[in-house]
């Protein structure tokens, strides 16, 4: 027997959208599309046939349409994990919860959810201008310390490896992304995996005017090599992703333009157009399918 969701747990609006997307069941296509952005929601949408549904709320700004006969959303979510988090619950909660009633459905639903976000290099061969698909998230935030979920053993022993190459003082988690979007999406790009990291600067090495605890952390992460599994960039979601799709049920791929390399020091001075070519192969990805 499954529960009626209280009020309080899961927010409806008064005009029965979902509390922090403002979106109501029928205008979410089943492939979703999220940047971080708002700003790059129209540059994904502008390639739409059509754009049937507009709105927006803090940072979720979301456009669907059509691509090539395709229904797509394109989702804004703001940065970090916490952001994910919440757009994870309420895209699941607007197709397998019944907001009327509030009882979860008995039928499961299954979005397909692409990220197309920036990200910063880690290894030499990853160069900035490079795109790349990720094939696992390893999360330096602690989401996961607030839901249980089973890790395969090399996902455990990424983790643990992790924890103790950066002492940590808390447990990492590492999760792999969806198999399937990962071969028909992630098709001719880079395949990597990807450290999400609970901040920009210190969390990820940098220092401008405060030094990082762990100033060496590109070095020590760079080096982790088990048995070929690599680290290869950093970004602030991929893990909550990957984590809140194995909890949900949904597949999730993240996909990365790589604008900086921090290897090197270069940051690419066209990150726009970087960003712009991983939105059209993702498109016409998703329109082969
Ligand atoms: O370009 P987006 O999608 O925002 O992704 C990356 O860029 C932001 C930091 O500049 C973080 O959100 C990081 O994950
Ligand atoms: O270095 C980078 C570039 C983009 N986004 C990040 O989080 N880090």
């Amino acid at each position: 027997m499954t529960k009626r969701i209280p009020e309080s747990e899961l927010i409806i609006n008064a005009d029965g959208s979902i509390y922090h997307l403002n979106l109501k069941p029928e205008h979410l296509a089943s492939t979703v599309i999220a940047v971080g952005d708002p700003d790059r929601v129209e540059k994904v949408s502008q390639h739409f046939d059509h754009v049937e549904f507009k709105t927006s709320k803090r940072e979720f700004v979301t456009h669907t349409g059509t691509y090539k006969g395709k229904r797509i959303t394109a989702i804004s979510t703001g940065m970090g994990t916490d952001n994910i988090e919440i757009f994870m619950t309420e895209l699941d909660a607007l197709v397998n919860v019944d907001l009327q009633t509030r009882f979860p459905k008995e039928i499961h639903t299954s979005l397909d959810i692409i990220r197309v976000g920036t990200s910063g290099s880690m290894q030499s061969d990853v160069p900035a201008g490079s795109l790349l698909a990720s094939a696992y998230g390893i999360g330096l935030d602690t989401l996961m310390a607030f839901y249980n979920t089973e890790y395969s053993d090399l996902e455990k022993e990424v983790a643990q490896t992790v924890q103790k190459t950066l002492n940590l003082p808390f447990v990492p988690y590492c999760i792999e992304g969806s198999k399937v979007l990962l071969e028909k999406i992630g098709v001719g790009l880079i395949k990597g995996n990807t450290a999400t990291c609970p901040g920009f600067f210190g969390p990820q090495g940098r220092e401008v005017r405060v030094k990082p605890a762990i100033p060496d952390i590109i070095e020590k992460l760079s080096s982790i090599d088990l048995e070929g599994f690599k680290i290869t960039n950093f970004e602030m979601e991929t893990s909550g992703y990957y984590a809140m799709g194995r909890l949900l049920g949904h597949e999730v791929l993240s996909l990365n333009a790589i604008v900086a390399n921090r290897i090197t020091q270069e940051f690419a001075s066209n990150s726009y157009d970087i960003v712009d070519d991983l939105i059209k192969h993702t498109l016409d990805k998703i329109a082969d399918q």
